[in-house]
């Protein structure tokens, strides 16, 4: 600790991680499961995802609309610690799975000041802390790691999101479609985990010690417009990290659906817009200083990162009160 007391973040080199900020009361790092600060009736939208910061990335401005709605919670379910990542900034590279080994429990870490800006306190890792490992990169012999998520038998894994599922009894489900949004395996894996588990939580013969049957309502799946995606790829022509380098068109990547297959778009607004970016930037890790991600919201605008998209899978679309005749609340 620094003589002010506060831990200095080793890259941003200030003290905007505070560690009092913390309730350690709501995350919840066991396999079992306290309330998460529930209050009665809230009605509850669960998020899975496979590894710290895609809550935030793909999701961050949504989280930040509910946790601050009064009537609603959330609940986040991550799968993997993300121990297989890049590390995008040199003080940090040492942690890297063919070095130190340590980058799970730093994403772990970084996670926990990510949530707690998007005001999301109700947190849950599958099956507990580290028990399923990042798997890497499609086609890597990481996939065959024994905890790779991406080897996990689905039932096994999705047994521990029935109980979340149970416990908290969701209105409202979002995860990833079947190419886990950008064809990631421990993305794909997510998706299938989370669809399983809704299932399987909806049937009253199913395991009946985890808590009684809860059929979800509505299932959304994350998504981007190919109108959104044009704009980004516009913005990033030419710089200095573009994540679209080397790509013809956007008819070419492996993500993007035509509007008309949107549902609902999340625009959270400047606070939900400040506190996505606050809670990227507790990710040092996969999004350093300069990054496209990091630059996001200066090329497009703070509105971009406030707007989220999503397809409804399962349940009736709610009223078309949004733009493109689109959702604007998935509790609708
Ligand atoms: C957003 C996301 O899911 N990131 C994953 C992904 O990260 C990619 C990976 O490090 C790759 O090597 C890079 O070239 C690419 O730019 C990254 O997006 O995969 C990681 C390993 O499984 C995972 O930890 C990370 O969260
Ligand atoms: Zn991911």
């Amino acid at each position: 600790m620094s003589e002010s007391g506060a831990r200095l973040d080793p890259v941003h080199n200030d003290s905007a991680h505070d560690d009092s900020a913390h309730d350690d009361s709501a995350h919840d790092d066991s396999a079992h499961h306290d309330s998460g600060g529930l209050n009665p009736g809230a009605r509850v939208i669960l998020f899975v995802h496979a590894h710290p910061d895609d809550e935030t990335v793909g999701t961050g401005a949504t989280l930040a609309h509910y946790a601050a709605r009064s009537d609603a919670h959330v609940t986040v379910v991550t799968c993997t610690l993300g121990e297989e990542g890049e590390v995008r900034v040199p003080q940090l590279a040492q942690l890297a799975a063919d070095q130190a080994d340590q980058l799970g429990g730093y994403r772990y870490w970084e996670y926990r000041q990510a949530t707690a800006a998007l005001g999301v306190t109700d947190t849950h890792f599958l099956g507990g802390v580290g028990r399923w490992r990042d798997s890497g990169m499609m086609g890597l012999p990481t996939n065959d790691h024994p905890r790779a998520f991406w080897g996990a038998d689905v039932d096994t894994a999705a047994a521990d999101l029935v109980s979340i599922m149970r416990e908290r009894r969701p209105e409202v489900l979002v995860t990833y479609d079947p190419n886990g949004f950008y064809g990631h395996p421990d993305h794909i894996q997510a998706h299938r985990v989370a669809m399983s588990g809704a299932e399987l939580a909806a049937d009253p013969a199913w395991r009946p010690e985890l808590g009684a049957a809860h059929e979800i309502r509505k299932i959304y799946w994350t998504t981007l417009p190919r109108s959104v995606l044009a704009d980004q790829f516009d913005a990033f022509a030419g710089a200095t990290d573009n994540p679209f380098e080397g790509v013809e068109s956007v008819e070419d990547l492996p993500f993007g659906a035509p509007d008309e297959e949107v549902d609902a778009l999340i625009a959270g607004g400047p606070d939900a817009a400040e506190r996505k970016r606050a809670a990227m930037r507790a990710y040092p890790t996969q999004v350093a200083p300069g990054d496209w991600l990091d630059v996001l919201g200066e090329q497009l605008g703070p509105q971009s990162l406030a707007e989220e998209h999503y397809r409804l899978v399962k349940g009736e679309r709610g009223t078309a009160d949004g733009p493109n005749g689109w959702e604007s609340d998935l509790l609708s």
